[in-house]
Parts: structure tokens; C-alpha cells; sequence
């Protein structure tokens, strides 16, 4: 029965809240002014030159998208020079962007500059907590650990593997080309034709080579780094790979405005789950569990080992991180979730990237038959065997490797790719306390200012800095005029500004990024790339089936043009080469 005793008390508890809600309502709309008005107007980079937007236009397409970032860039670095900012989230959000080599390995070297917490946290949803989501001392400690890994003698003992999977991904293209696969697209529109088509073609399949590639490349990063056959290659519906792909599939659309919603209030994924974060979830369920099962069998054989009083030998990833896990010294031990999410991390960096690297050199040598012919023309310089290394005696293997890896032809073409298609389009980097930034190129500052090479530029806290990867790789102050061409001949002579110290990039390319967070496979993927594409040029032909543009998403990946829907996808067209 309703008493109207509690009439008062209802009504101070009405008030109480009236009062907490205009207090909220006050915060939000003081956190708001200081946000959009207040804030930009004391940040040091409003007095730099940069394009203009209205209050909420960012300017991420311009510069993240491949169909228009390398056109972007141009003019900017024209208009501003080459350290200027751009919008962000809206005209409050300054950012900023350097092509100057100074200002790029000041940010990258840096304990002051880390991952922002939204780029970590997208990836840790993705991958677990791996090394790609770690700064500082867990960061450098957990780098150290895995870095005898990727030494070049770890690499080249893995050599066996590649070739082992370069030859099997040639027997499969054979046998499609023998038995060319009869409606697998049927479901699919007709290819947009290529840019270039050969006058006189010697190869008719077609088929997804991103799609195979990246299945070798998935089954090389599962013997190489796990000791574990993964099979994806003879196997389609292997469910780990699977799981990959479903969950990149996902990721590769992009957040969306509810992804960035969910990033910032992580309760609406709760409330509100939908189709992208179920596949995501069911996705991390295969992988955690396949991945649980091959961390335990590693252990067991480590820990038998153990007892029999061997030293730990094996130097993949995965003996190196369970050597970890079993350590006694508790600041180097690392928990079973915590293996788990490397092992997550590894698949992926391990495998993506390099298939990516070896279907865009597919596509560029499809896209440039003569550079296609002296390519293969050096490659079948080399003896017979060079092709069939898995079967080898392993001294001949290991000859063969050094005999693949000083081709010079080939190293220029790679690394050529690795330039014009970087997987990675660019990274970002959050001041985390105010800074100072030396320049090498002046700037010339909104009011007048000039800011002369050795000087520095003042940088806030929480500022972002965007490192445009693929910029620097089209740069022409670097490469020269035909910096956006496939121009492998340039690598035979290459400019001295492209040359250390001039170019800090690992491999002369900022394709694998530098300073602590540089990639630490880099040479896995040169020498598995070289062995691959001598085993695929050597055998086959290829020619351009459709027109093919870059998407960048995590990765940039290759789509059929106007066909995005459809995911990533490479069709190209392959046909045996005779001699
Ligand atoms: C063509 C192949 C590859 C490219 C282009 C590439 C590119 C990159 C780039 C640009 C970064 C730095 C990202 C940043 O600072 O935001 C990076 C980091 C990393 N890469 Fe690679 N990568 C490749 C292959 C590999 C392979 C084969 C592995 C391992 C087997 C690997 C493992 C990693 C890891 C673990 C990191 C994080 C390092 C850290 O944060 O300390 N990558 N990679």
C-alpha cells in the first residue's frame, strides 16, 4: 500500500538525482568545450601548416586509403613541406605526419612515443595480448626472448620448410592447371579486365593466388615457428586456418562507427553483439583451443627432454616461449595466457605479411613480362635442384639457400615489391609527455615562422603521429622520379639517400619499420619470399586476369576492383612454363 509518508523521501531522492545528472551533464559539456575549443587552441601543432576541414571532416581517408594516400601525400608534403598535421577525428584533433627522416626515427626510437591504447586494444582483441600490444619493460623483455628466433642462422635453418611448402603450393597450381577448377566462381561477377593483357597469352587458369599463398605461408609459420603441420595447403577446411580467415574477414571491414563506439564504451559489445563479434569470438575459440593443445604437446616433449637432463636445443618460437613459461626466474616466467597470446601473434604477423609480399610480387611480375623473363631467366641460371631443395641432401639445401639468396635480379625485385606494396601502409605512435621533435627539412609555421633544420618542433602530450610507411617507400626525394614505378633496376644501383645512414630503414625500406618495435622477421620473410618465387617463376608464367587495387584494413591487401565485397582476392592468370 503506497503511504504518503514516503512522498518527501521520493522527492529528495528525485532531487539528489536531478542534481547528480546536471553535475554529469556539467563535466561532459566542460570536458566537451576543452575538447573541441580549448585544447586545440594551446596545441603547439594548430601553428602548423597542413590541409584545412570543416569542425568533424578527418582526413584518414586521404591518408590511409591506397587508392588516394600516395596522391595525398605528394601534394601535401608540396604544399606544407615534410612535417605538417592533419584532422583526425574533426579540426580539434591536430595530428601529425612527417616525412622527414629525422623527425620519423626521433618518434620511432623514443621511449617517449608508444602504440596508442586504441591501436593496442584492437589488436589484443584480434591476438591476445602479444608483443605487437606491449610497451615498455614487458615489451623489451619479452623482444629479447624471442629474438634468437629470427637471428639469421635460426632462419636459415628453416629453409627446409620453405622450400618443402614452395613445392607443394607448385604441385597444387599444377594440378589446378591440369584440372582447372570448373565453377568455383561461378557465384562470382566477371572479372574487370586488367590494365595490361598479354597479345599473346601463354597461360589460361586463373586462379586466387592470394588465396594459396597465404595458405603456404600459414603452413610455413606453423612448422617454422610451432614445430606443428597445420596442412592448410592440401587441406581446405582446415579449421585453425579457417578461423583466421573468417575472423580477418571480419576485421578487414573496419571498425565501423559502432567498432569505434564499442572501443571507447567496450559494454555495448556486451548489450549489443553482433554478427562481427560472434565470428570473433567463435574464431578465438578454435585458435585458443588448437593453440592450447599445441602449446601442451610442445611442453610435455620439452619437459621430457628435461628429465632427461638435455638442454632445451630447439630454437623456434614456440620452445623459446615455453622455455620462458617453465623458467624459475619469476621476471622472465611467462603465464600459459600469456604464451598463448604470442602464439596467436605469430601465426599472424608470420604469415600474413609474406603472403601478401609474394602475391603483390605475382602481381606486379604479371603486370611487367619482361621483368618477368629476366627474372626467370636468372633463376634457371641456377643448377636444376635450386627448385627441388626439400629434397636434397641438407648440404646441398643450405648451398642451394645461399645460391637463391645473392641472386641479384631476385633480391631487386623483392625488395622492389616490398617497396611499392608495403603489407604494412603505415603505423601510429602517441606522445606519452611533452616533447621536442629536431627537424632536418624546415617548416614554415602558420605565423610566419620559419623552423630550420636542427631545430625542433614542440609536441603535447596524448598527440598522435602518424608514420606513413608507404609515403616514405614513394617518396621522390629517396627514390627519385619514378618513385611509384616497378623499377627492380634501381636496387642494382641504388641512390645514395635510399643508402644507411641516410635511409634508417631495415633493408633501406621502411616497409619492415625500425627502432625497438621494428619487425622482427623481416629476413624470414626476404629469404622466404626468394624461395618461393624461384620455385613459382621458375615453373609457371603469369599474366593479369583482372584489375587489381590495394585495400588497406590491418593489412593492405589486393581486391578485384569494384568487387570488395567479395574479400581479398588476387585472380591471375597461370599457365606452365616451357622451356
Ligand atoms: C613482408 C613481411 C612483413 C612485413 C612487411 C612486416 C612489417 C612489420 C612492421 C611494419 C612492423 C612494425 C609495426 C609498428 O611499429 O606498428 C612489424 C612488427 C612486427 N612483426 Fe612484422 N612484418 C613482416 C613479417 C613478419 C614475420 C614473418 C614475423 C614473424 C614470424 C613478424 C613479426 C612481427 C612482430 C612480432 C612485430 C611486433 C614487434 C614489436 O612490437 O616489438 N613479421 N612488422
Amino acid at each position: 500500500m503506497f503511504s504518503f509518508h514516503y512522498v518527501p523521501i521520493l522527492l529528495s531522492i528525485l532531487k539528489a538525482c536531478g542534481v547528480v545528472f546536471l553535475l554529469l551533464l556539467a563535466r561532459g559539456v566542460i570536458w566537451l568545450i576543452n575538447l573541441l575549443i580549448v585544447a586545440p587552441m594551446s596545441d603547439p601543432l594548430k601553428n602548423m601548416q597542413g590541409p584545412e576541414g570543416s569542425a568533424l571532416q578527418n582526413h584518414f581517408r586521404e591518408v590511409m586509403d591506397p587508392s588516394v594516400s600516395p596522391d595525398t601525400h605528394e601534394n601535401w608534403c608540396k604544399a606544407y613541406g615534410k612535417t605538417f598535421r592533419f584532422n583526425g577525428f574533426g579540426k580539434h584533433d591536430y595530428r601529425l605526419m612527417s616525412l622527414d627522416f629525422r623527425v620519423v626515427s626521433h618518434v620511432l626510437n623514443s621511449t617517449i612515443y608508444e602504440k596508442p591504447w586504441q591501436t593496442r586494444t584492437i589488436l589484443s582483441k584480434l591476438l591476445g595480448r602479444g608483443v605487437f600490444a606491449m610497451e615498455g619493460e614487458e615489451h623489451k623483455v619479452l623482444r629479447k626472448l624471442i629474438m634468437p628466433a629470427f637471428s639469421t642462422q635460426a632462419v636459415k635453418a628453416m629453409t627446409p620448410i620453405f622450400f618443402q611448402k614452395a613445392e607443394e603450393l607448385r604441385d597444387r597450381l599444377e594440378n589446378m592447371i591440369s584440372h582447372p577448377p570448373s565453377n568455383s566462381s561461378a557465384s562470382l561477377p566477371p572479372l574487370p579486365p586488367p590494365p595490361y593483357s598479354s597479345p599473346q597469352s601463354l597461360a589460361e587458369t586463373i586462379i586466387d593466388i592470394a588465396h594459396w599463398t597465404s595458405r603456404a605461408t600459414f603452413d610455413v609459420i606453423g612448422l617454422a615457428g610451432f614445430d606443428y603441420q597445420f596442412h592448410s595447403l592440401e587441406d581446405d577446411s582446415e579449421e585453425m586456418y579457417l578461423a583466421y580467415r573468417n575472423m580477418f574477414r571480419v576485421a578487414d571491414k573496419g571498425p565501423g562507427l559502432k567498432g569505434l563506439l564499442k572501443l571507447y564504451f567496450p559494454i555495448i559489445e556486451k548489450l549489443f553483439p553482433d554478427e562481427s563479434s560472434q565470428v570473433t569470438n567463435e574464431s578465438l575459440r578454435v585458435i585458443y583451443n588448437v593453440g592450447k593443445q599445441l602449446v601442451e604437446n610442445k611442453k610435455s616433449a620439452i619437459l621430457a627432454e628435461k628429465a632427461c637432463a638435455k638442454d632445451i636445443k630447439d630454437k623456434d618460437i614456440l620452445s623459446l616461449l615455453i622455455k620462458s613459461n617453465l623458467s624459475t626466474d619469476s621476471s622472465n616466467r611467462l603465464s600459459d595466457a600469456d604464451l598463448l597470446d604470442q602464439l596467436s601473434t605469430f601465426l599472424f604477423a608470420g604469415s600474413d605479411s609474406t603472403s601478401l609480399a609474394i602475391s603483390w610480387c605475382t602481381h606486379l611480375l604479371s603486370l611487367h613480362p619482361d621483368i618477368q623473363t629476366r627474372l626467370r631467366d636468372e633463376l634457371l641460371s641456377l643448377s636444376p635442384c635450386a627448385s627441388n631443395a626439400s629434397t636434397s641432401p641438407p648440404n646441398s639445401a643450405h648451398a642451394q639457400t645461399d645460391a637463391i639468396d645473392s641472386l641479384p635480379f631476385l633480391d631487386a625485385v623483392i625488395r622492389e615489391t616490398l617497396r611499392l606494396c608495403p603489407p604494412v601502409h603505415g603505423t601510429i605512435r602517441v606522445a606519452t609527455r611533452d616533447d621536442d621533435i629536431p627537424i632536418s627539412s624546415p617548416i614554415l609555421l602558420r605565423d610566419g615562422t620559419v623552423i630550420r633544420a636542427g631545430e625542433t618542433i614542440p609536441i603535447r602530450k596524448g598527440s598522435y603521429i602518424h608514420i606513413p610507411i608507404e609515403a616514405l617507400n614513394f617518396s621522390t626525394d629517396i627514390w627519385g622520379y619514378d618513385a611509384r614505378t616497378f623499377n627492380p633496376e634501381r636496387w642494382l644501383s641504388l641512390p645514395l639517400q635510399a643508402r644507411s645512414p641516410a635511409h634508417p630503414g631495415i633493408a633501406n625500406l621502411m616497409t619492415f619499420s625500425f627502432g625497438p618495435h621494428a619487425c622482427p622477421g623481416w629476413k624470414l620473410s626476404i629469404l622466404e619470399a626468394k624461395i618461393f618465387l624461384t620455385t613459382l617463376i621458375s615453373h609457371f608464367i603469369f599474366e593479369p586476369a583482372a584489375d587489381i587495387q590495394k585495400y588497406n584494413a590491418i593489412l593492405t591487401r589486393p581486391y578485384v576492383y569494384d568487387q570488395f565485397e567479395y574479400g581479398t582476392r588476387l585472380p591471375i592468370k597461370i599457365g606452365r612454363y616451357a622451356v
